[in-house]
């Protein structure tokens, strides 16, 4: 196998210099193939609150300019077992959802040819919908683990079937979701009343919520959640939202008393193993960050994504 193009090499071009690709990687088209592209979609006009979230992308690639090759908690130099490209972003009309909505989905398929596997940077979480089409187009009905404070799982706002609050709805009622695996992790917060968790857990969702993991501990979380997902083809959203405040506060739908970013992180490292086949992380809107707090935490996430799909392509090599 020819060696995978890696990052510019920070020992000879600093860091801050030069375009901000995710992770410093080569662009889809410096190279002959990837294993694993990460793709931004700039999109938020499926929000209910605070706007912006359409600049996640680049935001999370400048804060993604410290990263370093090696991943130390889960053993794998991910740009060294794989090749990882940055796909660069799906340009999406930001006047028309439905429209939109076709073009992440025709782009997901397109990217994801040959085996390939996309981890996306959003955008708001309606993005999360035509990235599930596009899944289990190619692997059938897939489980999802969400993390969230929200549960996304609403009808409709203002009369509208597709926005940030509707996405995993719309995916079960598509019947593009593994119903025997659907997890949402961190939830909190007040809802609009009790049968938002009737719906949810018609639909077949599991919750563990944002106090769950903290008084039962990653651990017990990742175990618990190991059992549901088991060998299924697993698609993991993560809505950055899920961190607390404190951990991410630009974001468009803050809920305190959220997850930290380490216990995040914990988790996620506990996936490692598991059939995973695409991720996104979303709801990004660096107008409401400080100090790259948020972006910094989801670059992190995303590298964590793409080191446990590496350690999968690694396996499979
Ligand atoms: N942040 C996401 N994805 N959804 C939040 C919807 C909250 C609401 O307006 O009720
Ligand atoms: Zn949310
Ligand atoms: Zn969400």
């Amino acid at each position: 196998m020819v060696p995978p193009i890696g990052p510019v090499d920070s020992a000879v071009v600093p860091r801050y210099a030069g375009p901000a690709t995710f992770a410093r990687l080569p662009r889809l088209d410096e190279v002959d193939r990837a294993d694993i592209v990460v793709a931004g979609v700039p999109f938020d006009s499926g929000v209910s609150y605070r706007p912006g979230a359409r600049f996640g992308p680049d935001h999370i690639r400048t804060s993604s300019r410290l990263l370093r090759p090696y991943h130390p908690a889960l053993d794998v130099s991910p740009f060294a077992v794989a090749q990882v490209a940055d796909g660069g972003d799906i340009a999406v009309n930001p006047y028309d959802i439905g429209a939109a909505i076709e073009t992440v989905h025709a782009a997901a398929l397109d990217l994801t040819t040959d085996g390939t596997r996309l981890v996306t940077l959003g955008g708001d979480h309606t993005i999360s919908l035509p990235l599930l089409r596009a899944a289990a187009e190619r692997h059938g009905p897939v489980a999802l683990l969400h993390f969230d404070a929200h549960l996304d799982t609403w009808d409709t706002y203002f009369g509208a079937d597709y926005t940030h609050g509707t996405p995993f709805r719309r995916a079960v009622e598509e019947g593009i979701l593994d119903t025997e695996a659907l997890s949402h992790v961190g939830i909190r917060g007040p809802l609009y009343g009790k049968k938002d968790l009737e719906d949810d857990r018609r639909f077949g969702f599991g919750i563990v919520t944002s106090a769950d993991v903290y008084r039962q501990g990653s651990d017990e979380v990742v175990h618990r959640l190991r059992d549901r997902i088991g060998d299924r083809p697993l698609y993991v959203s993560i809505d950055i939202d899920v961190l607390d405040p404190a951990h991410a506060p630009g974001t468009g739908t803050l809920e305190a008393g959220g997850m930290t970013s380490r216990e995040l992180l914990e988790i996620l490292r506990g996936l490692a193993g598991l059939n995973l086949i695409g991720a996104d992380v979303v709801e990004v809107a660096p107008a409401y960050d400080h100090a790259e707090i948020t972006g910094v935490a989801a670059a992190h996430l995303a590298y964590d994504l793409v080191s446990l799909l590496a350690l999968n392509a690694e396996e499979t090599c």
